[in-house]
Parts: structure tokens; sequence; C-alpha cells
């Protein structure tokens, strides 16, 4: 059983002070058995998200990393760093980043294979744009991206990783994959997995979904086969949303 897991993605929102008020409102009513609930915050308010968190099941994520452990890499954060703080998640390879900050296949790839040196579990993310879709190459856009970044773990790491589906079109446009079409390319990325690491590290991966996910849709996501939670841009920055979020997802 692959334990569903919620991720708000705040990208570029909140204060320190911001974050924390969050977690006081969230506190609790978003620690659902079953459910991981993770805040994926912006490097400023990790320090004060990881006191917020403490003595909660509320774990917390950053939303890039550098690959090396140190060095002259001016505005850069390394895992050591996100490590000292007790940061358990890490996105990697979002589409932003991609997209705005010239990140590629190669560095996702160099990226977690350093989350995992450091302790810290990476979500990966893939997805096609909005013409790569039109021209049927959904999956194979899906492929190579999900193969790049796992190139070269060991079937347990990858056993661990968690991979979010974000299909480009849909981030923050308020236009999300239907869950049937979601699941369908989850399940393809599922098959990856297993070709390349087995069937077992493929039973045990966990694949979200994310690409405006909302309280009212997250249901018909979670009853899909293949989807094991979402990874939420706008819908997990207000605290009764995010809980409405984690409840869906049980
Ligand atoms: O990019 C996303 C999460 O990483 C999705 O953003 P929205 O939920 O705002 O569409």
């Amino acid at each position: 059983m692959r334990t569903p897991i919620i991720a708000g993605n705040w990208k570029m929102f909140k204060t320190a002070g911001e974050a924390v008020s969050f977690v006081n409102e969230v506190k609790g009513k978003a620690e659902i058995a079953g459910v991981e609930s993770v805040i994926c915050a912006p490097f400023t308010a990790l320090p004060a998200l990881a006191e917020a968190v403490k003595g909660t099941s509320l774990k917390i994520g950053a939303q890039n990393m550098h690959w090396e452990e140190s060095g002259a890499y001016t505005g850069e954060i390394s895992g050591p760093m996100l490590q000292d703080l007790g940061v358990h998640y890490v996105i990697i390879g979002h589409s932003e980043r991609r997209a705005y900050f010239a990140e590629t296949d190669e560095t996702v790839n160099k990226k977690v294979h350093a989350a995992f040196k450091y302790g810290i579990t990476p979500i990966i993310c893939v997805g096609e744009k909005l013409e790569e879709r039109e021209a049927g190459q959904t999956k194979e856009v899906c492929r190579v991206q999900t193969e790049a970044a796992l190139q070269g773990l060991t079937a347990e790491q990858a056993a661990q990783a968690v991979i979010a589906y974000e299909p480009i079109w849909a981030i923050g446009t308020g236009k999300s994959s239907t869950a049937e079409d979601a699941n369908e390319v989850i399940s393809y990325i599922r098959e990856r997995v297993a070709a390349v690491f087995g069937q077992e590290t493929a039973d045990k991966i966990r694949i979200q979904y994310g690409g405006s996910v909302k309280p009212s849709n997250i249901r018909e996501f979670m009853q899909q086969p293949d989807i094991d939670g979402a990874l939420v841009g706008g819908a997990s920055l207000e605290a009764a949303s995010y809980i409405q979020l984690v409840e869906g997802a049980k």
C-alpha cells in the first residue's frame, strides 16, 4: 500500500511569519492518519517552518537545491544546508525551473542523486507542454524525463522517490487534466519504472498529479488507482483549502 502524499508547492509566496501562521492554522487539522502532508516553502521560511512543525506530523520541503555539497555557486543552497534544517523533501525539476532557470534532465538527475546523499526525498516533476500534448508526445516526454531523472539510482532509492506528473498546460491555468487522462499517463510512468527497476519498485514509488488541483477535484484524482497524491500550487496557500486537500486524499 502506498501512503497518499499531498504536497503544497508555495512557489515564491509567503514570508517566514506567514508560514508560521499557516502551520498554526493547519496543525491538527491537516494531520490525518494515513496521509502524508508536506509544505514546500521558500528557503527563507524553512528555518521557522522547521520549528513550527516540531511535534506535528507535518513535513517540510524545499523547492530546489544545488547538487554540489558546497562551493562558489552564488545564490545557491546545498543538500547539507537543507539536511541541517531537518527538511524532508525537495522538489526537483519543476517545469517553472526548467523553463525559467535552465534546469535540464541532466541537472535534475544530479540533484536527485544529491538529495538521496543527504537523506532528502526528491519530488521529481515531469510533464508535457501543450504543443507536445497536441502532437501526441505526452507519454514519450514523460518517459524521457522520468528515465533521465532516475538514472543511476538503486532500486531502493527509486522506490522511495516521489514523481509528480504535472502537465504544463494545467499549471496555474484552472484547466486540470481529467482524472482518467492523468491516471493513464501516471500508469504509463509506473510501467516505465517497472521496466527499468522492476515491478516491486514500481509498486512502491509514489506518483502524484499536479496542475490546478483544488478541494473540489482532489477526490476525483485520488479515486484513480495509480494516483498517489497531489502537488498543489495555488490551492495550497490558504489554510482552509490545504486542510480540505489533505482530507480529500484520505
Ligand atoms: O505547479 C504546480 C505545483 O507544483 C501546480 O500549480 P497550481 O496548483 O497552482 O496549478
